[in-house]
């Protein structure tokens, strides 16, 4: 039988307030067996790009990332975001270790293609390095990945935490039985944005459809799913979708996603 690993991923919301993020870091440290950790931080990179006079543009969801503001991502995700990350977790007793994708080739990716839209230095990610990743588990190492990928040849890239989650999920599930979380700050996807009771604990292939088509799903949600189901299709066990409490398991109210 394969040994558990939970992958989870937070956001920038949970990042940017102290108390959320000290909530969210307890409960991961309290997970039982092994575990990865993905971090986001676009909010507080978009805020220290504005303090240094550098406009900040999104297209679909996505960072264009020009020669200025890939600067500006490494300071915020490979350096402050990450570092206060495991300093926080050493504190709770996690032997946690950061990593961008350059570290120990972690994250290999390649510069997206310019096709109607240019997105700078955005990396669309070839693979992750499983063994490496396996290695540090296995000399009880919780490692926690920033939005950083890299090309192999000195140039960092800007990838899009979701999806970094997913391919890390995706790379372990062989090894693995890998549940993929996204923790965020609403308790799941929910039928009405504005009412977190009314969350969907139970999406498959067929009821996404109609979620979809009845533009229940919107904005940062879109690319969210669609990286649940590629992890889905791609062996990973499950995927969980809510809030902090969807970790400490003391409540039902979060979403599930299975095939
Ligand atoms: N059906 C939905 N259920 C929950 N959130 C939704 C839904 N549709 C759109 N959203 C929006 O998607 C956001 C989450 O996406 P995003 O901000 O990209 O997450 P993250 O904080 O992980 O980066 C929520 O804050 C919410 O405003
Ligand atoms: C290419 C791209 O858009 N990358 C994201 C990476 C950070 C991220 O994903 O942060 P959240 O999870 O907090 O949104 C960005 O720069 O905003």
């Amino acid at each position: 039988m394969k040994n558990k690993l939970s992958v989870v991923k937070i956001g920038g919301n949970v990042i940017e307030d102290e108390n959320a993020l000290d909530t969210f870091l307890t409960a991961f440290s309290k997970i039982e067996g092994l575990k990865i950790l993905v971090h986001g931080g676009g909010k507080l990179a978009t805020q220290l790009a504005t303090k240094l006079g550098i406009e900040s543009n999104m297209v679909d969801g996505r960072r264009i990332t020009d020669a200025e503001t890939v600067d500006v991502i490494t300071m915020v995700y490979g350096g402050l975001a990450n570092k206060k990350i495991v300093a926080q977790l050493q504190a709770k007793n996690i032997n946690a270790i950061g990593l961008s994708g350059a570290d120990g080739n972690s994250i290999q990716a390649h510069k997206r293609p310019v096709k109607e839209i240019d997105y700078g230095f955005v990396g669309d990610i070839e693979g992750v390095n499983p063994e490496l990743i396996s290695n540090l588990l296995s000399i009880n190492l919780t490692p926690i990945f920033c939005a950083l990928s890299h090309d192999g040849a000195g140039q960092l890239l800007n990838t899009n935490a979701d999806t970094i989650a997913s391919e890390i999920a995706i790379g372990m599930a062989s090894t693995y039985e890998t549940t993929l979380y996204y923790c965020f700050e609403k308790k799941g996807v929910l039928m009405d944005v504005a009412d977190d009771n009314s969350v969907v604990k139970h999406i498959n292939t067929a009821t996404y459809q109609k979620l979809l088509s009845d533009n229940i799903i919107a904005d940062g949600m879109l690319p969210k799913l669609h990286n649940c189901f590629h992890a889905l299709n791609n062996t990973v066990s499950k995927v969980c979708l809510g809030d902090v409490t969807m970790l400490d398991k003391n409540t039902e109210l979060f979403t599930t996603i299975k095939l």
